[in-house]
């Protein structure tokens, strides 16, 4: 069994790779970084480590890589042979890899019309349909119909803190032991695959947006406030007795919008974040502010971890959502040189104003109740600011 996985990265080394090869597939990962793609063919192995007491080790074999920009057309031959593609390359990335995607897809309609399977692995709603939508704009009209009957875009959530990698050996990762990967199983063609770890439901749209909306609404706590608070690391700023307030706060009111859109269980519900905030305390883990803060413009988006459950909390309890709007305020206040996005967005708040920048990231209307219960909160941010 042949698995294209594009991004050898965090998620792609540290998660999918490893239960693929747990499930006996052979994973071709293609990257845009030559030197990773050179180690996955020099050494055709690497260690998963998991953060705990005991650091088990898994060592992934069966793995080799493709460097796209090079060798794109080996990319078109593995897709046309593929029994699954998968991708772990950040939401803004989908679009920029649809249309090799596109060429392999097209290229097996007329050499291998056999059904696959393409998922996105990112922290989005939707992210395999919005894959889908960029890889038709790549393929001709006519073979729309064929491509529909053979190509499933099933969607999937998946969780597993990786961290940035500060090993000796470039392709080791250390990983925490918790993972989930839940897939959309209505949307497959052909045979559903058997992965190890992956929770097959009907309807994926409650449990991508319990884990973004507690997970990733969680971990953006400690990163914006704690940023503000000028903490380097999740860890130090978890130890912190205002952002846990405002962690515990915010996953309050986040929470409430989930159990009664969808719901669940409140019992089972409030374990479920009891063991996130554990997941962010992890000391075997020292995982950067910077890289859970990174891309805040898509962080502030509509759809996103942020804006989406506050909407929610605002339309169903008819309460400010008080303590994520502190959490908006500080993601808007958010600087770094490093991070395009972060440098994006304080150029706009330069030019247009706090208020006129949210309205236009993050979609509100200038109108929208929420827009002055964020703003309240910009006043009352600085009070988290250190020294
Ligand atoms: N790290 C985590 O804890 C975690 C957990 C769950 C989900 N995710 C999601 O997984 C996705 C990847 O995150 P990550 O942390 O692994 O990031 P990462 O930066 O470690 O990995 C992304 C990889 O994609 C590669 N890439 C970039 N452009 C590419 C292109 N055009 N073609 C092929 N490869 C390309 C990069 O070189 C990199 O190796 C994101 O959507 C993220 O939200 C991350
Ligand atoms: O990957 P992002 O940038 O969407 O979000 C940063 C972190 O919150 C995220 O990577 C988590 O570690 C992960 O989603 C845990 O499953």
């Amino acid at each position: 069994m042949l698995a294209v996985h594009f991004g050898a990265g965090n998620i792609g080394r540290g998660f999918i790779g490893a239960l693929l090869y747990q499930s006996s597939f052979h994973t071709l990962f293609v990257d845009v970084n030559g030197k990773v793609i050179d180690e996955i063919n020099r050494k055709q192995k690497y260690d998963v480590v998991l953060a705990d007491e005991k650091k088990e080790v898994l060592t992934v074999r069966n793995i080799s890589g493709i460097n796209s920009m090079i060798d794109s057309e080996k990319v078109v031959q593995a897709i046309v042979n593929a029994d699954l593609i998968t991708t772990a390359v950040g939401p803004n990335v989908l679009e920029l890899i649809s249309e090799l995607v596109a060429r392999g897809l097209q290229e097996r309609l007329h050499k291998n019309p056999k059904p696959i399977n393409v998922i996105a692995c990112e922290n989005m709603v939707g992210g395999s349909d919005i894959l889908k939508e960029h890889v038709y704009k790549h393929i001709a009209e006519k073979d729309h119909g064929e491509l529909n009957s053979l190509v499933g875009f099933p969607n999937a959530a998946v969780d597993r803190i990786v961290p940035n990698q500060m090993n000796h050996d470039r392709l080791e990762v250390l990983v925490e032991p918790y993972f989930e990967w839940v897939v959309e199983k209505t949307a497959f063609k052909g045979k559903i695959p058997e992965i190890t770890g992956i929770t097959y439901v009907d309807d994926l749209k409650p449990y991508i947006e319990r884990k973004l909306f507690t997970v990733n609404t969680g971990h953006a706590v400690p990163a914006y406030i704690g940023h503000l608070m000028g903490y380097h690391t999740i860890y130090e700023a978890m130890q912190d007795r205002s952002v846990l307030e405002i962690l515990e706060g915010a996953l309050g009111e986040s929470g409430e919008a989930i159990i009664q859109t969808y719901g669940f269980n409140r019992a089972v519900h409030q374990e479920y974040v009891s063991k996130i905030i554990n997941r962010f305390k992890n000391p075997h883990i020292s995982d950067d502010v910077a890289r859970v803060s990174r891309g805040p413009i898509r962080k502030l988006g509509p759809n996103d971890r942020l804006i989406q459950p506050a909407k929610m909390y605002w339309e169903i309890t008819g309460k400010s959502p008080i303590m994520l709007a502190k959490v908006i305020a500080a993601a808007l206040m958010y600087s770094h040189e490093m991070d395009r996005e972060a440098v994006e967005l304080q150029q706009l708040i330069e030019k247009q104003g706090y208020r006129h920048a949210l309205e236009r990231i993050s979609g509100l209307k200038s109108d929208h109740a929420l827009v002055p219960i964020i703003m309240k909160e910009m006043e009352n941010i600085n009070a988290y600011t250190r020294g």
